[in-house]
């Protein structure tokens, strides 16, 4: 039995979600015990700064290793208070926060993905004086990988069912999607997952610049419910390559970021939306992203949809979900005990335990790798002799 913490800041930027775990066995036998979980918002001003390099503003390399600094001490700060409430943890996993991320193309120079995640785990070894596991992505860039989404590997032994075929559907600022074919039927039916398109970040993006900054998500989804979604548009959105194109791929605000969202505003005053027309539309290209991507690319529809991300918590999304998928029952990973909007930091604990014991993270049907390898380096805290 070993206590993990994970850690990780998704693609909304919202905050850090930690848990501590207590984690027994390895894959098909993994069993994981939450200790304590919580959620610690960045300051306002670190979040604005990360936002807007997600943004694509330009940064100086001395400020960036500051804001890599800034941002391991916030989840320094994160492992030490989430220590305070459970046993001793012997390991931490921790994401970062993704600031880029771009898929591998074939006509790059170089034709691997390149994705920076900041809060560098060296320097959260040294804080919290517990080895720390990091980078997780790039071990799967480098086997030409996507580099993401890597929780599927994880979903695989916690949310497999016995006899029903399951879609885990992530909602964070990125939707993912991991498919689990029952556990009862042969390996030649793998788990596959991959990123379905935007989740909640255009949205979130959308509240803020309708709301002047009064608001940054759309509470409970009550202001798009309020809209009619506009077909023509959520059509016209729906045609970009993107959800055509086959998986394995992966996406990020590099693609559904501040840009998207200035095209797609011009284009609604073609149409002359409403603000919550405005919403409802956008709510829809979530809703049908993902549905499209079961129609598309899922060799049947699953006999159930579990979610899990701060999308899950969305009413209007959710019920538009419903409609889409019915007669498909909609549930979240709560429904089969796991928390989900802690789903995420629990995959990073696991894959950090995997690593120290050298068990693969990766899973290539997924992300497209040539292998299965190691995901994330470790790092040890130095501590002087005779401390
Ligand atoms: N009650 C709610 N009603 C509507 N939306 C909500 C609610 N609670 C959370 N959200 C949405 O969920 C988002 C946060 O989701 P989450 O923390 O899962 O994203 P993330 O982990 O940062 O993203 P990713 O999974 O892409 O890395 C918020 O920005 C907001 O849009
Ligand atoms: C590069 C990156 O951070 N990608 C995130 C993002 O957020 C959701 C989706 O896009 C997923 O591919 C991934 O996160 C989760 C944690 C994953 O790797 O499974």
């Amino acid at each position: 039995m070993t206590v993990v913490i994970g850690l990780i800041s998704g693609t909304s930027v919202d905050g850090i979600d930690a848990v501590s775990v207590r984690l027994k066995g390895s894959t098909t036998d993994l069993q994981v015990q939450c200790l304590a979980k919580a959620t610690y918002p960045y300051p306002p001003q670190l979040r604005s700064q990360i936002l807007a390099i997600c943004g694509g503003a330009s940064i100086s390399v001395a400020d960036l290793a500051a804001l890599d600094d800034a941002i391991a001490l916030e989840f320094s700060r994160a492992a030490l208070n989430i220590q305070q409430q459970s046993p001793p943890a012997e390991l931490i996993g921790s994401h970062g926060q993704t600031v880029y991320h771009r898929p591998p193309y074939p006509d790059a120079t170089i034709p691997l993905g390149y994705s920076v995640q900041l809060g560098r785990p060296e320097a959260i070894a040294h804080q919290t004086g517990i080895t720390t596991v990091g980078n997780f992505r790039l071990a799967d860039i480098a086997a030409q990988g996507e580099g993401a989404p890597l929780v599927p590997a994880v979903d695989a032994y916690l949310l497999r069912h016995p006899h029903l075929y399951r879609c885990i559907q992530n909602i964070g600022g990125i939707g993912n999607v991991t498919v689990l074919p029952p556990a009862n039927i042969p390996e030649s039916h793998p788990v596959r997952g991959w990123d379905t398109g935007p989740g909640n970040a255009l949205i979130d993006l959308a509240v803020a610049y309708l709301s002047d900054g009064r608001q940054s998500y759309d509470l409970d989804g009550a202001w798009s419910s309020r809209g009619t979604p506009c077909t023509p548009l959520v059509q016209k959105l729906m045609a970009d390559p993107f959800f055509q194109t086959p998986p394995p791929k992966s996406t990020g605000r590099e693609l559904f970021g501040v840009e998207y969202l200035q095209k797609y505003l011009q284009q609604t005053q073609v149409y002359n939306l409403s603000p919550a027309d405005i919403l409802a539309t956008l709510t829809e290209v979530t809703a049908v992203s993902i549905t499209h991507s079961y129609r598309h690319f899922l060799p049947q529809l699953p006999d159930q949809v579990l979610l899990c991300g701060g999308g899950c918590h969305n009413r209007y999304l959710r019920t538009r979900l419903e409609q889409l998928l019915h007669p498909i029952p909609i549930m979240t990973t709560a429904d089969a005990g796991v928390d989900p909007d802690f789903k995420e930091a629990i995959a990073f604990a696991v894959l950090a335990y995997w690593r120290t014991r050298s068990i693969p993270g990766n899973l290539p049907e997924v992300t497209g790798a040539s292998q299965s390898v190691l995901l994330g380096n470790i790092f040890h805290p130095h501590r002087t002799i005779g401390l």
